[in-house]
C-alpha cells in the first residue's frame, strides 16, 4: 500500500491505497497528538509515502517524524515543478508555487484536457487557470474564510461576533450580521468573477477543493466538487516517478 499525505495550513488529509483502489483516509491535525487518525492500523502494510506540503519547515519535520514512527519506509515530499506531462507552470520561480497548487492543477489536468479553472478553499483561497494546451494562466491567492474572520476579530478592536456560515448576502442591521453576511458577499463577488474569468478564457470546467468548498457550492459557484484534487495530483507525480 501506499499513503499519499496533503499537509495544508490547517489540516492534513491522507489517503492509502493499494492498486489503485483506496483502502482508507481520513483527515487530521499536525499539531494533535495523532495527527493520521484511523492509520496506525495499516502501517505495517505501507510500501511507499508520498507528501504535498505547504506548512512551515517546522511542521514539515515535525510531520516527517510522526511518520518515521509510524513506518520505515522513508517518506518523499513532491514540490511544484515547471511542467509535466504537458501542464506548464506560469511561475518562472516555479518552486516558490504552493505544492497544494501545482498538485491540484495536475490532477485536474489528467482528466480535464479541454482546460479548468482549480478553486482551492482551504486557509488560503487559491484560483488558477490552465487553459487548453496545458498553458498555466495563472491565478490568485486570497485569505481563507477563518483567516478573515480571525483578521476581523484580532485587528478591529471594537468588532464583537460570533463567526457563522451563513447564505446571506443582504446588508447586515448588527455588527454579526454585517461581519457574516459581508463575507459571503464578498464571495458571492469572487464567484461572479470567477465565472466571468472563466469565460473569458474559453474554461467551461470549474473544479472546486479544499474545506470550504461547499460553501462556495452553496453560495453558487456552479462547479465540480473534487475534495479528492491535490492527493489525485500527488498520486499520479508520485506513481510516475517511482514507477
Ligand atoms: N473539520 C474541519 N476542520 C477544520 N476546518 C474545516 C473542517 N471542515 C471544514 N473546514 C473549513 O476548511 C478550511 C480549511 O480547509 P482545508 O482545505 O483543510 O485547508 P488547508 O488545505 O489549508 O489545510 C477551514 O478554514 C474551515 O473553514
Ligand atoms: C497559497 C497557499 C497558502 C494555500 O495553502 P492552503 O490554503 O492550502 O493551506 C499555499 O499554496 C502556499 O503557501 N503557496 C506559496 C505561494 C504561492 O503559491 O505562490
Ligand atoms: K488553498
Amino acid at each position: 500500500m501506499k499513503l499519499y499525505v496533503d499537509a495544508g495550513n490547517t489540516r492534513l488529509k491522507w489517503c492509502l491505497e493499494e492498486a489503485g483502489t483506496t483502502v482508507a483516509n481520513g483527515a487530521g491535525v499536525l499539531d494533535e497528538e495523532n495527527p493520521f487518525p484511523g492509520l496506525a492500523g495499516y502501517a505495517s502494510g505501507i510500501r511507499g509515502i508520498a507528501v504535498s506540503t505547504v506548512a512551515s519547515e517546522e511542521k514539515r519535520e515535525r510531520l516527517l517524524g510522526y511518520l518515521a514512527v509510524l513506518s520505515k519506509v522513508p517518506a518523499r515530499c513532491y514540490w511544484s515543478e515547471p511542467e509535466r506531462g504537458g501542464l506548464q507552470n506560469a511561475y518562472s520561480d516555479y518552486d516558490r508555487m504552493g505544492a497544494d497548487r501545482w498538485h491540484g492543477m495536475y490532477g485536474a489536468w489528467l482528466d480535464h484536457k479541454q482546460g479548468f479553472v482549480v478553486v482551492d478553499a482551504g486557509s488560503a483561497v487559491t484560483v488558477d487557470f490552465v487553459n487548453q494546451c496545458g498553458r498555466h494562466l495563472g491565478g490568485y491567492i486570497l485569505p481563507g474564510l477563518q483567516m478573515m474572520f480571525r483578521s476581523l476579530k484580532t485587528d478591529a478592536a471594537r468588532i464583537g461576533f460570533d463567526p457563522e456560515q451563513v447564505l446571506e448576502t443582504g446588508p447586515g442591521k448588527s455588527t454579526g450580521e454585517c461581519v457574516n453576511h459581508g463575507l459571503a458577499w464578498l464571495s458571492d463577488a469572487m464567484i461572479a468573477r470567477i465565472r466571468w474569468d472563466a469565460q473569458a478564457f474559453g474554461l467551461a470546467d470549474v473544479l472546486v477543493t479544499g474545506g470550504d468548498a461547499d460553501r462556495l457550492i452553496r453560495l453558487g459557484l456552479t462547479g465540480i466538487h473534487r475534495p479528492d484534487l491535490v492527493l489525485a495530483g500527488l498520486r499520479a507525480i508520485a506513481d510516475e516517478e517511482t514507477s
